[in-house]
């Protein structure tokens, strides 16, 4: 296989302190970010490291039962769940060498917290945790919005997460160690190319444990154009990583881009990280019932639960393509070796 071509690329770093007074010039600089990359990171954002290390222990204490536990809340169709190298990516046909957890704010969470006994504290602290989050991601969605031309609160109302209709969720990610002498199989990834069908990602990782990589290009929401030139995002402790998802460019008529990135499986001892990698993605998901068009109406207008079931067809139309392939090339092989 051709060796990955990397390129390296500044990531705009922006800052949300005094907001309310710098508001014109934080718009203009993500609207920049998100027109061009569409990643960018984001400092003094009012969640502290403590904070952000108190959640990445509690993450650690949920992945660290056993998996007979953790399967008593499995992945549901809500998107809400516990799973475990059951992620499988269109890009590549493989399962994603992780597990993880996911979380929401409403009624698709019903039945999927763990007992309190079992872990005291881990929903009080992650939901605590999720509210941060979203503070956050409502300064991100007025300057977006007013970026659009929209009301401030367009986009805030939207994703509203107090009422059962929420659908945003903070994934627990956990990704396994690897063992540097075995060589990593064709096509696995600890988090194979993908982008997100949320409005926003936020990302939070842990110093020094390296992989994400992103690869910009796309010119429709709706394409699977994937380019070949990828760039290294290095952890940094007290920033979030934020990437525009399908769903705002989808609502900005393709104006902001939506990226592929992915986790590269560690393979060159001499510059790769091997060990357990644990992040955390806040995925900004519209309520169910909210309506979708953006303001120039390239796309007919959407709820936000057709756009997610849109988006999810969409995937596994792409995954039944890619195992077709991956079988074509296996029936190929047979066929020369017989
Ligand atoms: O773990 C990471 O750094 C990236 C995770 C991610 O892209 C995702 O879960 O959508
Ligand atoms: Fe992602």
């Amino acid at each position: 296989m051709a060796p990955t071509k990397y390129a390296d690329r500044t990531i705009p770093k922006i800052s949300l302190h005094d907001f309310e007074t710098r508001i014109d010039e934080v718009t203009k600089e993500l609207i920049h970010a998100a027109e061009t990359d569409g990643f960018f990171s984001l400092i003094n954002h009012g969640i502290s490291l403590s904070e952000i290390e108190t959640m990445f222990d509690t993450s650690a204490s949920f992945f660290s039962l056993p998996d007979s536990v953790k399967s008593t809340v499995p992945f549901s169709h809500l998107n809400a769940g516990w799973e475990k190298n059951a992620q499988i990516r269109p890009s590549t046909g493989q399962p994603d060498q992780k597990e993880s957890y996911q979380m929401q704010f409403g009624s698709n969470m019903n039945g999927m917290w763990l007992p309190e006994s079992t872990l005291p504290g881990f929903k009080s602290t992650s939901l605590e945790f999720m509210r941060k989050a979203q503070e956050v991601s409502e300064k991100l969605m007025i300057c977006f919005a007013r970026g659009l031309g929209f009301e401030d609160d367009y986009f805030i109302k939207a994703h509203d997460i107090s009422r059962p209709e929420s659908q945003t969720v903070l994934r627990l990610l956990h990704y396994f160690e690897v063992d540097k002498s075995i060589p990593v199989p064709e096509g696995y990834y600890r988090a194979g190319a993908h982008v997100d069908w949320d409005f926003i990602t936020l990302l939070f990782q842990r110093a020094g444990q390296s992989g994400l990589e992103i690869c910009p290009g796309r010119e429709a929401s709706t394409s699977f154009g994937l380019g070949d030139v990828w760039t290294k995002v290095e952890p940094r402790p007290r920033e979030i990583v934020c990437n525009i998802g399908d769903l705002l460019m989808s609502w900005s008529d393709d104006r902001f881009k939506s990226t592929f990135h992915r986790v590269k499986t560690p393979s060159d001892p001499e510059v790769d990280y091997f060990g357990p990698r644990y992040s955390m993605a806040f995925f900004n998901q519209p309520c169910t019932d909210a309506e979708i068009q953006g303001p120039r109406k390239k796309y007919p207008m959407v709820t936000g639960k057709e756009f997610t079931q849109a988006a999810m067809n969409r995937n596994f139309a792409a995954l039944k393509a890619k195992k077709a392939e991956l079988e074509g090339v296996k029936a190929e092989a047979s066929v020369a070796v017989s």
